[in-house]
């Protein structure tokens, strides 16, 4: 049974989680730090390789942008407060591509960009942790 939801605050990911929060009739919970990552503040012509290159070197970042290794703090972060707040819980999480698997890579470095390449958008996780570290891992889509 979920419990709780919580959400980047940008307006898809909160799309994404919406129908839950509705089916459980709890209000969506706002998680700043859950937003999707700073790319850069200038256009970027090929997405895949500009995140590439954030893969090969996680304190490299595009002008304006996040590195891997900033975005990771941040969510992490946030996971870690929510892993402390809804201990016992089982909450669902809207949040982003590269958010999320930088967030599991923190956990377990096999979750790379690789993995993050295979994702269908939107894609579904099952996260399990004991002790505030991350156990399981299972897709749910499909
Ligand atoms: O992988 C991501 O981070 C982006 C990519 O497009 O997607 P979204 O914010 O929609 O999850």
């Amino acid at each position: 049974m979920i419990n709780h939801v919580i959400s980047s605050p940008y307006k898809r990911a909160k799309q994404t989680v919406e129908g839950i929060a509705d089916y459980i009739g709890q209000e969506i919970v706002t998680v700043e730090d859950l937003k999707e990552r700073v790319l850069s503040n200038k256009p970027i012509r090929n997405f895949q390789e500009a995140i590439s290159k954030l893969w090969e070197n996680d304190s490299y970042s595009w002008d304006g942008g996040e590195s891997n290794l900033d975005a990771q703090k941040r969510a992490v972060s946030a996971v870690q407060d929510i892993l402390q707040t809804y201990e016992d819980n089982n909450i669902v999480i809207g949040s982003h591509g590269n958010i999320m698997v930088l967030i599991m890579n923190f956990f377990d470095a096999k979750y790379d960009f690789e993995f993050w390449r295979q994702l269908s958008m939107p894609d579904i996780y099952q996260l399990s942790f004991s002790e505030h570290q991350l156990f399981s891992v299972k897709r749910l889509w499909n």
